[in-house]
């Protein structure tokens, strides 16, 4: 259902062509390919839908890409604000339907944008916003042309260096009052002017005066291939790194016996853990760890002890099947660290096997493998040798959302 938004500039965003250009994809039309994880259209949407100032936002698709834009956005938030109609068989045809889609709707200016300009930005928006509340009734945002400029003729030749001091390459979203824009669109409809790239150049035709702000070097349109490849690898060096810390604790009672299992190095002793499994506190405690960096609850919900299957299993079997929980959930495990504290037996000559055992459980290198021990000072439960605690701390990288 559609809601209501808040701003007050009406927004046409058009995403009806077929990307010929760009080359046919499995994804769709250039619009619907993703790039940093998600199709184009849901970062060109997305910039609007957070900026303050958008107004109701009309979208513009092909009337064969329902289905596409559905999956495009499907876990955009305010996606139900989204007024869609179908576009036409030009890009000026497509705008027009989204103009008329804005009547009614109490929007006194209008921003029209291209789908496929993904890396529009706030700032942008704000230059022209203020144009507009001064009460120009066009406003394009455009940038110098920096490449030389020739005019060739046919057969390749250069024919004239064009001067290039007063020319700017245009972008969007070209901005405009509103009744002011789609009167001079619905114009050029009856009259059969349809030869127009863009709306700055109808309100040109339309004697119109179009303000020139400063465009954004960044905001580029996606028109080939490369350009969909480039924008892709931009996003994915720019996303921030989704790192994420779990911790574990666990704790087993000390009893007669001949020795005692930590990070899966067995340590003759005259106790031994009392426990369902091995007793491996050190590895319990990094299952957690590991399972809580992905929200995999605790290894209780995977192995509970009341499973007989589980009665003497050696604990590396829990700590395995935790590292395949967050690799399936697209984490790299990056460190894990674990204290133990025990009065006894000594820790510090088993630490070196111990940081190897975990290593080679986790399949990661030894230098992101810690293990530390502390007594308790014979203070509390462990400090009378009633118990062995173990404390782990796991870091996990994720793959951006994708
Ligand atoms: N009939 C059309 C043609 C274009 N557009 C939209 O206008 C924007 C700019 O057009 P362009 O880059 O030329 O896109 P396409 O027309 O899809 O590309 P091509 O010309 O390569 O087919 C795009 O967001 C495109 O989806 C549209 O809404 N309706
Ligand atoms: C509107 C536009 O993006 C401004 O640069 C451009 O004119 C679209 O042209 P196209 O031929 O549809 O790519």
């Amino acid at each position: 259902m559609e809601q209501e938004r808040s701003g007050t500039i009406g927004i046409v965003v058009v995403a009806a062509g077929r990307g010929e250009r760009a080359g046919a994809s499995v994804e769709g039309p250039k619009q619907y390919r993703r790039i940093g994880g998600k199709p184009v259209i849901w970062h060109t949407l997305k910039r609007f839908l957070d900026w303050p100032k958008s107004g109701p936002i009309v979208l513009v698709i092909h009337p064969e890409d329902h289905g596409l834009l559905e999956a495009a956005i499907v876990d955009l938030s305010s996606r139900d604000s989204l007024i869609v109609v179908e576009g036409g068989a030009t890009r000026q045809a497509s705008v027009l339907n989204g103009l008329q889609a804005l009547h009614d709707r109490g929007v006194r200016h209008v921003m029209i944008q291209d789908g496929v300009r993904p890396f529009v930005d706030e700032a942008l928006l704000d230059r022209i916003a203020l144009e507009l509340d001064a009460g120009k009734p066009a406003v394009l945002p455009a940038i110098p042309v920096s490449d030389t400029i020739k005019r060739g003729d046919t057969s390749g030749v250069v024919t004239a260096t064009v001067p290039r001091n007063d020319l700017y390459a245009a972008q969007t979203p070209q901005s405009f009052h509103y009744e002011t824009i789609l009167a001079a669109h619905e114009r050029a409809a009856t009259e059969q002017a349809v030869d127009f790239t863009d709306d700055a150049s109808i309100a040109e035709w339309a004697g119109i005066p179009v303000q020139l702000v400063a465009g954004s070097i960044d905001n580029v349109k996606l028109t080939v291939k490369k350009d969909i490849a480039m924008a892709d690898e931009k996003l994915k060096a720019s996303a921030l790194p989704d790192v994420r810390t779990g911790n574990g604790y666990d704790v087993h009672q000390l009893e007669p016996g001949d020795g005692v299992t930590l990070c899966g190095i067995f340590i003759p002793h005259d106790q031994k853990l009392k426990g369902h499994s091995d007793a491996d506190v050190a590895l319990h405690a990094l299952t957690d760890a590991l399972l809580a960096t992905c929200g995999a609850g605790d290894i209780g919900d995977h192995f509970p002890p009341s499973d007989m299957q589980w009665k003497g299993a050696p604990s590396r079997i829990f700590l395995e099947h935790a590292a395949r929980v967050v690799r399936g959930a697209g984490g790299t495990i990056m460190n894990a660290d674990i204290s133990l504290i025990a009065e006894e037996p000594k820790i510090g000559p088993h630490r070196q096997a111990m940081r190897e055992k975990l290593a080679e459980i986790l399949d990661i290198s030894l230098d992101r493998c810690s293990v530390k021990a502390t007594t308790n000072e014979k203070i509390g439960f462990v400090g009378r040798g009633e118990g062995i605690a173990a404390i782990a701390t796991a870091t996990v990288v994720f793959r951006g959302a994708d």
